[in-house]
């Protein structure tokens, strides 16, 4: 699997923010990585691409940062953007952060409001709420915050916020969203005490450049486990995968509907736990879906709805109405596609309601320009009755730029 964008996108900033030198071995050179690897170049941080895709990061400590001369651009990144955000309310200089037109739809007073409270100065466009932003960075004051939605890029931009203020910021949250901020601060040398409901750093740390090795992404293997349990006579061992269990929803859910999968040679790399997940097909029963589940496989539900529609009986997704924000509106984009296939689906406000079993049909479908639609679709594809055209697939670039090929390959060639 490439490598786990979450984890990618944060050992550049905290690479640039130490001091020293930091090595990246696994680091995924997908679109949205790369729009935060030249925000960070173009702050002055010399970053080196090795032939093997290695990178050797120089930092410069946390006020090694220099002013831009120009706008960054996020891409189609809401990780780049949120987090760099906070990033940048505490630099002692003025920048701009734009991105496509996805992402200049996204809500961005989520983190412009906790921000204003450490006393960041930052500016958007309809009335504070959307890209471009303008951040005047100065001095930041200590918050404790009770986010009401459990989002990493919430609770991560207040936590690089924190390390520019004196004492002790903290971050509570509904449902314990990803850790790999936490992780990676603590291991590169910050204070940093999570707690029941929370997190706590403490700001000013000094940060020691480490050697990291990002584990392959579980939201780009999302994709191969349904695609191995939905197509009979399957069997698929999927290696090095990152299986932190604020991410690892996804096998919960497809346990829960009777998939087999196995978790083997269990380990941990750079303060992340890590797995092989060996996966054979399966006949899946339709289940009930929402809660503390919920964060944690936010990024896998359109893959979701496609088992759910292969899954003997009723799926019901709630709580999940952060999936009308991401890159496109998910539930929307995933019933209308799906139902192109003949799937029997209905949008909920929070969710969707699935009666799945009688599997797809060909035709024609659109990925809305998101990516995770676009592979969704794709092994969709792979088990449908008859041929399926998928419209606007060129987004797959933004997480897993091989994904074709290796669709191909898992698949002997039919991909
Ligand atoms: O922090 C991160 O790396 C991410 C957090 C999640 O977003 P939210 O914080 O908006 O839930 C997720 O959807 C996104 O793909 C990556
Ligand atoms: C929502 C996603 O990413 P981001 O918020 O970083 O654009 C995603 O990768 O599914």
């Amino acid at each position: 699997m490439p490598g786990d964008k979450s984890i990618s996108h944060r050992s550049i900033m905290l690479g640039s923010l130490a001091e020293g030198t930091t090595l990246v071995h696994g680091f995924l050179h997908g679109e949205d990585n790369h729009a935060t690897l030249n925000a960070f170049r173009a702050m002055g941080i010399e970053i080196e691409e090795h032939a093997d895709g290695v990178l050797k990061i120089h930092g410069k400590g946390l006020h090694g940062l220099a002013e831009p001369g120009d706008i960054l651009d996020c891409g189609n990144s809401g990780t780049t953007i949120r987090l760099m955000t906070g990033l940048l309310a505490g630099q002692g200089f003025f920048s701009v952060l734009t991105g496509d037109k996805y992402l200049r739809k996204r809500p961005m007073k989520r983190v412009l409001s906790p921000l204003s409270t450490m006393g960041a100065r930052i500016w958007g466009r309809g009335g504070g709420d959307l890209a471009p932003l303008a951040i005047q960075g100065g001095s930041l004051q200590p918050a404790v915050y009770d986010s009401p939605i459990a989002s990493a890029q919430v609770k991560s931009a207040l936590l690089l916020a924190g390390l520019y203020a004196q004492g002790e910021t903290t971050v509570r949250e509904p449902h314990l969203s990803r850790d790999h901020s936490e992780r990676m601060l603590r291991f590169f040398g910050a204070d940093v005490r999570p707690f029941e409901g929370g997190v706590t750093v403490v700001g000013h740390p000094r940060l020691t450049g480490r050697e990291v090795f990002v584990p392959g992404d579980i939201s780009s293997a999302a994709f191969f486990l349904v695609a191995a349990l939905v197509t009979p006579g399957s069997e698929l061992l999927v290696r090095n995968v990152g299986v932190n269990p604020t991410r690892s929803g996804i096998i919960d859910i497809l346990q829960q509907m009777g998939g087999s999968l196995e978790l083997l040679n269990s380990r941990e790399l750079s303060g992340e736990p890590v797995a092989d997940i060996l996966v054979r097909s399966s006949d899946l029963k339709g289940v009930e879906i929402g809660g503390s589940v919920v964060p944690r496989a936010i990024d896998e539900f359109p893959v979701v709805s496609v088992a759910a529609s292969f899954a003997e009986g009723t799926t019901t997704i709630r709580d999940a109405r952060e999936l009308r924000v991401k890159e496109t509106d998910r539930i929307a984009a995933m019933t209308s596609e799906l139902t192109k296939l003949g799937a029997r689906v209905a949008a909920r406000e929070d969710g969707m309601v699935i009666d799945g079993g009688q599997g797809l049909s060909g035709g024609t479908v659109n990925s809305h320009g998101d990516h995770r639609i676009a592979m969704s679709l794709a092994v969709a594809a792979q088990c449908a009755k008859a041929a399926v055209t998928i419209e606007d697939t060129a987004c797959t670039a933004t997480s897993f730029p091989n994904f074709w090929d290796l669709l191909g390959q898992a698949t002997g060639g039919k991909g």
